[in-house]
């Protein structure tokens, strides 16, 4: 039954609110709105709540490289060499361990739903006056709701050029590949963005030949250059052959392989390709015109700090506002926006994101690139720690990596965090916590503060100290 509204007049809609997506962002919103006691309607198109993010995004894609992380794993160690034979077997029965993964998050995050007394639709929402939509349910008929205020997170999907043939079997997006059946020796990825990195990560892992086509000078031009450096160096260390500053001419398509053809005149034949070169908001075919919103030539939608539309009883977050398009955003901006809905007042909006690639080696950031500071004038100074030298490291084999702080040389202020690594996510965020806090965010912290031994966080000490060593 969904949650009574508080007032005591007879309501004007059936909703106070109507939430369009259960992924991140719909969620964060939909509890913020039902937690604040409003009555709040969930609609979506798949007939179980999560999202692209639990079902086809985030939570497969990092499943799957954590399978591929053990592969490796066990691979390095001379006890476990006999994994079996799982270079030829077909990714989608990889993904099994996903699969469970997927139906326990569905699972807890239902109950959310269930708790909160929020009511969810399953099906097409298609907006049709300012206050008013239609769900075109999956088990068939449909069903007009109104409401009083909506908010829109309908996330993306892969974004699709027309001159590529998606139907072909040989032909995969970052949402079809998780399907592929059959064994292949060898993958084309076309795009490295994150997605496409972590994919070659992945790939290299199972042990097919990659090829990396960048359409830019540079991977992740968007991180510290020490990292992205590293991250080819690692990459092609692991076998990936990186292309950069390509664009495609035409793809040519077989019953059993794939010709790419690249502008510069290279041809590359593999078993299949994967095409990551962004991805585009899901805002067409939902009435969005009969509210008065438009979007940008990729669906995405503009709102304010406080994730408002132009139309001011219309919220949006997550993937369908464009960046930084991560799960870990999306959920903190759905939050922020159901606490603008429900009447809060300055409501800081989400800014600080830290970095997280799950490459192997991992990737993670929060904060100034040396290259910003650099630009910037700002008199920086760098302390850095190699896992190599960390007793953690070396005993758990994980020696590839590094730390690196950038502070203020004067006020030792921690103006970045840069690390590259296994377990680098989780590492960055003991520094952010540092970084952000108001009143000492100094670099005196990590010299003054004792760490247990053996970890991967004594690599904050032993990185602060590399820094303060250089000063003079
Ligand atoms: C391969 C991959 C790996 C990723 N890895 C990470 C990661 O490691 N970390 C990270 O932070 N982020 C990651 N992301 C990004 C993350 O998945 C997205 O940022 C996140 O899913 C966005 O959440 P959202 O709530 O905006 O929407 P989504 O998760 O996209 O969900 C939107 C929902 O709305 C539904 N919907 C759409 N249109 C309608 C309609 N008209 N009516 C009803 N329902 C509708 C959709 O079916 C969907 O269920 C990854 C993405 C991909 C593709
Ligand atoms: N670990 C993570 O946090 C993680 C993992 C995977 C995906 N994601 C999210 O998914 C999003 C999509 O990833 P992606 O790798 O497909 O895309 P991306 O945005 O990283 O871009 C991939 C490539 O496509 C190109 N591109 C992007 N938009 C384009 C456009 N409009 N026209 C032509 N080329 C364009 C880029 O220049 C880049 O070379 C990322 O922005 C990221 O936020 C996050």
């Amino acid at each position: 039954m969904p949650r009574k509204k508080k007032s005591e007049e007879q309501p004007q809609y059936q909703f106070d609110a109507i939430v369009l997506g259960a992924g991140p962002a719909g969620e964060g919103a939909a509890m913020k709105l039902a937690k604040s006691g409003r009555n709040v309607a969930m609609v979506d198109l798949r007939d179980v709540v999560g999202g692209n993010c639990a079902h086809v995004g985030t939570i497969p894609s990092k499943t799957l490289r954590q399978t591929v992380f053990n592969i490796m794993r066990y691979q390095r160690d001379p006890l476990f060499q006999k994994v079996g034979e799982w270079k030829h077997v077909p990714l989608n029965k990889i993904l099994s361990s996903a699969r469970k993964v997927i139906n326990q998050q569905v699972e807890t995050h239902t109950r959310f739903y269930e708790r909160n007394q929020i009511e969810i639709y399953h099906g097409h929402a298609i907006i049709n006056g300012p206050h008013s939509l239609t769900v075109h349910l999956r088990d068939g008929g449909q069903e007009t709701l109104t409401f009083d205020q909506l908010m829109i997170a309908t996330g993306s999907r892969p974004y699709q050029p027309k001159n590529i043939d998606f139907n072909h079997p040989r032909v995969f997006d970052s949402d079809k590949i998780l399907t592929l059946d059959y064994p292949i020796q060898k993958i084309i990825i076309y795009g490295a963005g994150v997605i496409g990195c972590e994919y070659a990560s992945i790939f290299i892992g199972l042990g097919y030949k990659v090829e990396l086509i960048n359409t830019q000078a540079q991977l992740l031009s968007y991180l510290d250059d020490e990292i992205a450096d590293a991250l080819s160096y690692y990459l092609r260390e692991l076998g990936v052959l990186i292309r950069h500053n390509e664009t495609i001419e035409s793809l040519e398509t077989d019953d059993d392989y794939v010709i790419l053809k690249l502008l510069s005149g290279k041809k590359i034949k593999a078993d299949a390709i994967l095409w990551c070169n962004g991805r585009s908001g899901n805002t067409d075919g939902m009435g969005l015109e009969n509210l008065g919103l438009t979007t940008n030539s990729r669906g995405q939608l503009s709102v304010n700090d406080q994730y408002q539309t132009s139309v001011p009883h219309v919220h949006a977050a997550g993937d369908v506002i464009g960046w930084p398009s991560l799960a870990s955003a999306a959920y903190d901006q759905g939050r922020c926006a159901g606490a603008h809905m429900v009447g809060e007042e300055n409501v800081p909006p989400v800014t600080s994101i830290p970095t997280g690639i799950y490459t192997i080696p991992e990737i993670s950031s929060i904060g100034k690139t040396e290259q910003q500071l650099t630009e910037e004038k700002v008199p920086y100074e760098v302390g850095q720690a190699s896992f190599k030298h960390l007793a953690r490291a070396q005993i758990t084999g994980d020696t590839v990596g590094v730390l690196k702080l950038l502070f203020h040389r004067e006020t030792l202020e921690i103006l970045g965090i840069h690390c590259f690594g296994n377990n680098a996510a989780e590492i960055v965020h003991i520094g952010q916590a540092v970084m952000l806090n108001q009143t000492n965010n100094s670099l005196h912290y990590f010299t003054q503060t004792t760490f247990n031994y053996p970890t991967m966080a004594e690599a904050y000490r032993v990185a602060a100290l590399n820094g303060m060593n250089r000063l003079f």
